[in-house]
């Protein structure tokens, strides 16, 4: 018999996956709303019932299975005695509901099965309101030593002072933690670059200015993230400078042990750097006349006021 696996939505919500009790006659199981029983309950009920007697109230009274509908949503109901009232077409604002829209957002990928996406009330818009300005990702690229850091903190620092949101995903910094399991294999840069995009996406999406700053060293990678985000929102900068001058800073020591060979696989030295084909802006940098950091900063501001980004 099949388990049921859960996540723990606040309140009464409970998503149902895999629920293999007997098929069921209908196309997609999604969302169920626990009318009167929220999920501890119901944790109870699934112990003294046995799995058996709780796959039976899946099919029965407590638990409706709802059938997706393409055109309009459908969403199971309740009134402020928390009965269910049966189903709706027309959008309770706090309802789960189902769409064509939502349904196309339905993932089967990989271990993820049968998850359904959850609208939430407030959306970007209502939140860039309040902050009065656009979510968007700054995604700085270049070799180590390029100043993907130093940028990223005068960006923040002048963006703080004119009071703009900003948030730094810093590649050494997720690699302390979020990405901590990864190393610097192909593989494992490409699944560091998706988890940093995914949670630039989420930044963005929460209306603040995500910036990036990691090698990200494939091209594809990097276009990839770009793809998770709306037209615009995602302003790739790439800070061109020669690995000769990279190599001459080397602020950690790190080319000099590459060099002599005992960092293996170190970006520039014996590990490839794809630049962009295309990319939003470039800052070429270039030995001793390089522009200084606050001025470097000071590019991308004018760029983020121009297409909008520093107002609602
Ligand atoms: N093999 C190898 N290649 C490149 N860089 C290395 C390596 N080993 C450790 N480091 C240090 O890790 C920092 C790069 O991490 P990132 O997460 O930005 O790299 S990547 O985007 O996944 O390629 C990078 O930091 P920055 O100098 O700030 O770029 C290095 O200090
Ligand atoms: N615009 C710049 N001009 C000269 N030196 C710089 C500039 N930006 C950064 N640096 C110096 O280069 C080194 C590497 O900078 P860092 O921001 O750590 O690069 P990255 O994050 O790309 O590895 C540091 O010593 C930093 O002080």
């Amino acid at each position: 018999m099949a388990e049921m696996s859960t996540v723990q939505p606040p309140r009464s919500f409970r998503l149902l996956q895999n629920v293999e009790c007997e098929p069921l006659a209908v196309e997609k199981l999604g969302f169920v709303k626990l009318c009167g029983i929220n999920a501890v309950e119901l944790d109870g009920y699934r112990k003294s019932l046995g799995l058996y007697g709780y796959n039976a109230i899946v099919k029965s009274k407590l638990l409706k299975p709802i059938k997706a509908k393409e055109d309009h949503g459908a969403s199971l109901i309740h009134d402020s005695s928390h009965r269910c009232q049966g189903i709706s077409s027309h959008k309770d604002p706090d309802s789960v509901s189902f769409s064509g829209k939502n349904l196309s957002q339905m993932s089967n990928s990989e271990n993820s099965l049968n998850i359904l996406w959850h609208e939430s009330p407030i959306q970007k818009l209502d939140r860039q309101e309040i902050l009065q300005q656009k979510g968007c990702v700054i995604w700085l690229t270049g070799l180590s030593g390029s100043g993907k850091s130093t940028l990223a903190c005068a960006l923040s620092r002048s963006l703080h002072s004119r009071g703009k949101l900003t948030y730094i995903l810093d590649g050494d910094n997720i690699r302390h933690g979020l990405n901590r399991d990864l190393s610097f294999s192909k593989e494992d840069r490409s699944e560091n670059i998706r988890r940093i995009g995914e949670v630039a996406k989420l930044l963005a999406d929460a209306g603040v200015i995500c910036i990036t700053s990691s090698i990200s060293p494939y091209r594809k990678d990097r276009d990839a993230c770009r793809a998770l985000l709306p037209k615009g929102d995602f302003i790739e900068v790439f800070i061109d400078v020669p690995l000769d001058v990279c190599e001459a800073r080397d602020p950690k020591g790190l080319y000099k042990l590459a060099r002599a060979g005992k960092v293996k696989g170190f970006t520039g030295i014996d590990d490839p750097y794809e630049p962009p084909c295309s990319c939003e802006i470039v800052l070429q940098q270039k030995g001793s006349d390089s522009m200084s950091p606050s001025d470097t900063a000071e590019i991308l501001i004018s760029y983020l006021e121009k297409n909008g980004y520093l107002r609602a």
